[in-house]
């Protein structure tokens, strides 16, 4: 589903991320793990095209996508949601959902909202709110939504349970749960283990921008 080989890349002529290699492989939950500022942003960015590598391989479904602009992402069906959210507070949360379906003229977009819905139907119970009326935790799962509007083969979910209340993070926890029920495959950042423990089946480790072989957790991905 998604191989990184060799991945280096710099930010403001800092190097950050070094000789990253990763892989998913279909229908898996993998988690990746570490500490504030060891990489996992650039790392997520970076896979989603808006931070070119300096060298290494982006392959997504067996197509190289290395040198490709962050909207063929979405037309491969990857989904990102960021760590800081990046809703329009003033647009409704429909249209926040909406977003990646117009920017990138994706077709289906009534029935990838319906699924969207089906599988959170508490989105679709505030659809109509702005934005900025919800709490840090709903705007989490309305992040979610957004994601999976593109992504119906690869989420890249960057520390989605950071700062959600117990309650929200058991159930973002149970979408997660039902999405690789799913098939898709999921990449899903953690400063540690407290959520991502009982979900993922795999889990790579981040340091200082490099990443370790992964550890396997179960053992029932193809
Ligand atoms: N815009 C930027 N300018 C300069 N340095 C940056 C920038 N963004 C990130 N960095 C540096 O890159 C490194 C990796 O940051 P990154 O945000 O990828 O880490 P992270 O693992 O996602 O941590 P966090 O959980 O704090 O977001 C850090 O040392 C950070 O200081």
């Amino acid at each position: 589903m998604l191989k990184l080989s060799a991945i280096n890349a710099h930010i403001a002529g800092t190097p950050i991320l070094r000789d990253v290699d990763l892989e998913i492989k279909p229908g898996a939950l993998v988690g990746l793990i570490g500490r504030n500022g060891a990489g996992k942003t650039t790392l997520m960015r970076t896979i989603m095209g808006l931070l070119k590598p300096d060298s290494g391989s982006i392959i997504i479904e067996g197509r190289d996508m290395t040198a490709l602009a962050p909207h063929f992402r979405a037309q491969a069906k990857v989904g990102y949601m960021p760590e800081d959210r990046q809703l329009v507070p003033t647009l409704t949360v429909e249209e926040n959902i909406l977003i990646p379906a117009w920017a990138n003229k994706l077709p289906e977009a009534e029935a990838r909202l319906a699924w969207v819905y089906e599988l959170m139907p508490e989105v679709e119970a505030f659809a109509d709110r702005k934005a900025l009326q919800l709490s840090g935790g709903q705007q989490k799962l309305v992040a979610l939504a957004r994601a999976m509007m593109s992504g119906s083969r690869l989420l890249l979910l960057d520390e989605p349970f950071e700062g959600v209340a117990p309650a929200l993070s058991r159930r973002l926890a149970s979408v997660l749960h039902t999405l690789k029920t799913e098939g898709l495959s999921v990449l899903l950042s953690e400063s540690d283990y407290s959520h991502s423990a009982d979900l993922v089946d795999q889990v790579y480790t981040i340091e200082r921008g490099a990443v370790s072989a992964p550890k396997i957790i179960r053992g029932d991905v193809a």
